[in-house]
Formats: structure tokens, C-alpha cells, sequence
């Protein structure tokens, strides 16, 4: 089996990508952001409370007639950003581009918090790291790649995301018209359920490549690459006006400023993230001030190698025993 489906951006900076997903019988279709950082398939439900929705498509459990409630099951995830959602899980057929699981777990939020009700047209989450990492509880389930897995092609999924438009996730197959040159892979520790691995080093601008193995995350459900602070500091003190804001919480600079490109390595492979994508967004419409798209990782405990940095590259992410992931150009 195999699959392929868009990675839409959900606005203009892209500050997350929602993939078109379907859900029962008959199907309900709903936009879900496909997160590499987590391991909950979480959906907007008719059980999440009306003052929590605003504009997100709902899953209606009762609809479906293959839908079936895991009774006794219950769930709750908080992000990194602070972010979360609780609620109940319910069994249906799920499919992805054309990919169908049958007995998917689909969890239904009964509470989510402000952050999720603001995004109105992102209608949950599908998790794809590893299946250690889910929340539900007293048995946790298996996501949709764990649970594709013994029927795809190949044990992998990829990840095309663009800078402003919209990009593609495959399931099953790594399509050669998406990249050019080599894909190189590098070992990934799979504990405790992170696709986290290491850069080989960074160089900043057309500065000298400064070898030095970076451990962190790939992670497609964070919008922006959070990196050791020695790192970022050697980056913006090649921006001038940059400061690093308390009040914006994060590195600023005039929108004007001429920014370096940054290039990471995995392995001897180089990829080189354009300066356009490190200038994210205006602090606000009007605003002359920008913030960066390269932030400190200190206060994290983890680095996170986020959209930013992916949409740089064309990247397969490895079920085979031992997990890898790999890197192209496109
Ligand atoms: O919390 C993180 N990452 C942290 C960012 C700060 C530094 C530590 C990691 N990722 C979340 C992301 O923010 C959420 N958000 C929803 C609204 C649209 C934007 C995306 C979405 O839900 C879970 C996941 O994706």
C-alpha cells in the first residue's frame, strides 16, 4: 500500500501544514496538522464543547457506522508551546491520501485549549512519532504509521514541506521526482519516542562550516528552528540591529536587515536554509520589526529541528529496525 496527500499552509507565514484526512463511513473529511513531535491522533468532535470551536470541521463519531467507542479510555497531551487537549477515543477506518487503516484510534477532544480554538482551520493533530509517546491510557494506541507499517510498500513516510505553498506527505514510497541527488540518512534514537537525531555542524552565511554533532528533534508540528544559543548568537550578530527581545521573547531585527542564509549538515551532506525563511513574520501588520525564524533552544532542554529547517530539505522519515531518517535536496 501507499499514500500521498498535500501539506497545506495554514496561513501566510506558514506557521503550521494541514493535510486533508477522512474519517468513518460514510467518510467525514478533515484538515489535521501532521506532527512528527507527537504520538496522539487527536480530532475536533462533536463532543468538544461549542464554545471551544470556532470554525474547525468536527468528527461525529455517531455518524460512522464503523465507528466504536474504546470505552474506558481517556487521553490528555500538553505541547511545548504550552498548547493541549484531553478528551475520549473512539475506533474507525482513517485514511490519508488513498492509505486506509481500519481500526484507526481516533481520540476526540472533549476539552482543547485557546491556542487550538484560534486555529480554525486546523482540525487536529495526526502524531507520527513513535507510538511509546501516546497518552492514552489504561492501554496506549498506535498511530497511523505504526499502524500502516505491515502494509506499505516500504517502512516509510516523507515529508515535502514549502516555504509558501503547499508541499506533500507519502506514505509507503520515497518519490524520486521529489528530490534531486543522494538522500542521506543518519541514526535515529528512537527513545523516548522523538525522531531525534544529530546534525554534523552548521555554518552561518558563506562562514566556514563549524563540524559539531547537534542532537535535537525533527519535528514538523513546530514552526520555527530552535537551536544552542552559541549557535544563534553567531547567526544574528551578522544581522544588523538584531537583539534578542525579553519582551518579544526571541530574537528581533528590522524587517529591512539583509539576513544570512544558515546551512546545517547531516553527515557530509549540506543544506542550506534561504534567509527568506528566517525571516518569519512582522512582530505585528504594521510592524518595521521582525522575528526570527532561528531561535534559541536554551530553557527547551531539547533542540528542534522545526518546519523551518525541514522545508529546506526533502526528508524520510525510516520505520526499519533501526529507525533512520534521511535528508535530499529538492
Ligand atoms: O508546541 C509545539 N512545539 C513547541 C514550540 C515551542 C518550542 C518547543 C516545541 N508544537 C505544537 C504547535 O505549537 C501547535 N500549534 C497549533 C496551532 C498552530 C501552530 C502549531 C501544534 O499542536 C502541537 C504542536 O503542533
Amino acid at each position: 500500500d501507499k499514500g500521498s496527500a498535500a501539506a497545506i499552509p495554514i496561513n501566510e507565514v506558514d506557521i503550521a501544514y494541514v493535510t486533508p484526512v477522512t474519517i468513518g463511513t460514510p467518510p467525514q473529511t478533515l484538515m489535521l496538522d501532521l506532527d512528527t513531535g507527537s504520538s496522539d491522533l487527536w480530532v475536533f468532535s462533536s463532543l468538544t464543547p461549542s464554545t471551544q470551536v470556532r470554525g474547525q470541521e468536527i468528527y461525529t463519531p455517531t455518524k460512522s457506522s464503523t465507528s466504536k467507542l474504546l470505552s474506558g479510555h481517556t487521553w490528555s497531551i500538553r505541547y511545548g508551546d504550552g498548547s493541549g487537549s484531553r478528551g475520549s477515543v473512539y475506533t474507525d477506518n482513517f485514511t490519508i491520501g488513498g492509505l486506509e487503516v481500519r481500526s484507526q484510534a481516533v481520540q476526540t477532544a472533549l476539552e482543547v485549549s485557546s491556542s487550538f480554538t484560534q486555529e480554525q482551520s486546523l482540525d487536529g493533530l495526526v502524531g507520527l512519532g513513535f507510538s511509546t509517546l501516546n497518552t492514552v491510557r489504561p492501554s496506549s494506541q498506535l498511530t497511523f504509521f505504526d499502524n500502516a507499517r505491515p502494509n506499505l510498500d516500504e517502512e516509510v513516510f516523507t515529508a515535502d514541506l514549502k516555504y509558501h505553498a503547499t508541499g506533500s506527505y507519502d506514505f509507503g514510497f520515497i518519490d524520486s521526482k521529489k528530490y534531486t541527488g543522494n538522500i542521506t540518512y543518519t541514526a535515529v534514537q528512537q527513545s523516548p519516542g522523538y525522531w531525534t537525531h544529530s546534525l554534523s555542524g552548521y555554518s552561518v552565511g558563506s562562514g566556514a562550516f563549524q563540524a559539531s554533532q547537534i542532537s535535537g528533534i525533527s519535528d514538523t508540528g513546530t514552526t520555527l528552528l530552535y537551536l544552542p544559543t552559541a549557535i544563534v548568537t553567531a547567526y544574528y550578530r551578522q544581522v544588523q540591529g538584531a537583539q534578542n527581545s525579553q519582551y518579544y521573547g526571541g530574537y528581533v531585527f528590522p524587517c529591512s536587515s539583509t539576513l544570512p542564509t544558515f546551512t546545517f549538515g547531516i553527515e557530509g551532506a549540506r543544506f542550506t536554509i534561504p534567509a527568506s525563511y528566517i525571516n518569519y513574520t512582522r512582530i505585528s501588520p504594521t510592524s518595521t520589526t521582525c522575528y526570527g525564524g532561528l531561535q534559541s533552544s536554551s530553557g527547551l532542554g531539547i533542540n528542534i529541528f522545526g518546519d523551518v529547517a525541514l522545508k529546506a530539505a526533502f526528508v524520510v522519515f525510516s520505520g526499519t529496525n533501526p529507525p533512520r531518517i534521511g535528508f535530499a535536496t529538492k
